[in-house]
């Protein structure tokens, strides 16, 4: 796993070694992370992968087996140790919005204020609602509210004390794709105005790579990647995550040298050395985007499948049994099933994995 680009001193939240679970059984292990003030970090991958009990741990709402969890170098959670949740200054926000019904949305917003004297909190409220963009429908009720405006009260509560970090719970997967995506993208610039540092969890690869600074691929209680979003996508540390993240399929291959290998749609280079021994049998990642349409090319696979979108249209390609592989093209290049199309491939980075089966 790539180290985190911070130093220690930078760091908010330090997660190290976590192991938790349920009923004395671990389910996610060995889980390390850092995240520094100010940035958005993710939690992404397939349903059961932990996601929620990493997060459930962080609000300290789960005791942890192995490890230790710290917020701005105090230990939070321990084996045996754990602070407990109001104590921790982390707020959450929950995919089912989780309002009071019976109260109004500036009275939700002002719940977690009654340290405050009156006029303060009304202060308050009013600074959040601004922010959130509601200020109008403060005396409404959640039940007036669209999903989306009742998200944004949800954030407001959160942000309300005043919290170190933010838990998102899949905050977005009631909303529709266009909802989702203004909304992702509206929270982030909320977060980073007020300099919070939040932990989303999401199974949505785009929702983390539009929100988040950094993202953990999960797979089976374990981190496969912590990184950046273009490194994810780009530089997959193995095989399930070149697959969990981005569009994309394996066509086989056999090394040439250390940045070139032999494929059915030719020598592939790129700006990535292995080690491996030439004619070692690799399977090498071919993303839609690496693939360019070229009269030149003496490339021409056939289209064996045709998915139009609007803008582009993605293609499905074969060379061979073996070579399959996909493009995605603007939507004036139309070819038909069956059609022989000249490509070539222009791929910045190549990735590849040995074959091991
Ligand atoms: N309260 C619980 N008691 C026992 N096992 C649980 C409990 N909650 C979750 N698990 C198990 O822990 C594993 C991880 O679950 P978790 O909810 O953390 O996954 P997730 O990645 O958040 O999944 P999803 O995206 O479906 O919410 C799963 O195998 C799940 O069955």
């Amino acid at each position: 796993m790539p180290e985190p680009k911070v130093q220690p001193s930078d760091w908010l939240l330090n997660v190290n070694n976590l192991s938790v679970g349920y009923g004395g059984e671990a389910v996610v292990k060995n889980i390390n992370f850092a995240l520094s003030h100010g940035d958005i970090g993710c939690l992404l991958g397939p349903s059961g992968c932990g996601k929620s009990t990493i997060l459930r741990a962080l609000a300290g709402f789960l005791p942890i087996s192995q490890g230790e969890i710290s917020l701005q170098s105090q230990a939070i959670s321990q084996p045996g140790r754990s602070v407990p949740p109001e104590k921790r200054k982390i707020g959450m926000v929950f995919q089912d919005y989780a309002l009071f019904p019976h109260l109004s949305i500036a009275d939700n917003v002002g719940f977690g204020l009654k340290s405050l004297s009156k006029r303060e909190r009304q202060q308050k409220v009013t600074e959040l609602l601004n922010l959130v963009h509601l200020q109008d429908l403060a005396d409404n009720f959640p039940h007036e509210l669209s999903g989306g405006q009742q998200q944004r009260v949800a954030l407001a509560r959160a942000l309300a004390p005043e919290p170190t970090l933010i838990l998102l719970d899949e905050p977005f997967s009631n909303l529709d794709t266009d909802l989702r995506r203004r909304l992702s993208l509206d929270v982030r610039e909320i977060l980073k105005t007020l300099g919070i540092s939040a932990i989303l969890v999401t199974h949505d690869q785009q929702e983390a790579f539009a929100m988040c600074d950094q993202v953990a691929v999960l797979r089976d209680g374990h981190i496969q990647q912590w990184d950046v979003p273009f490194n994810l996508y780009h530089e997959p540390a193995n095989r399930f995550v070149a697959s969990f993240v981005g569009q994309g399929g394996f066509i086989p291959g056999k090394v040439l040298g250390p940045d070139a290998i032999e494929s059915e749609l030719g020598v592939i280079h790129g700006n990535r050395a292995y080690n491996w021994k030439e004619g070692t049998l690799v399977d090498i990642l071919i993303r839609p985007d690496d693939i360019v349409h070229d009269e030149n090319s003496d490339l021409k696979p056939k289209v064996v499948e045709k998915t139009f979108a609007g803008t582009s249209t993605l293609y499905r390609f074969r060379c061979s049994e073996d070579t399959e592989f996909e493009a995605l093209f603007r939507s004036h290049l139309d070819f038909n099933l069956g059609e022989q199309v000249p490509v070539r491939v222009e791929a910045d980075h190549l990735i590849a994995f040995e074959r091991t089966a």
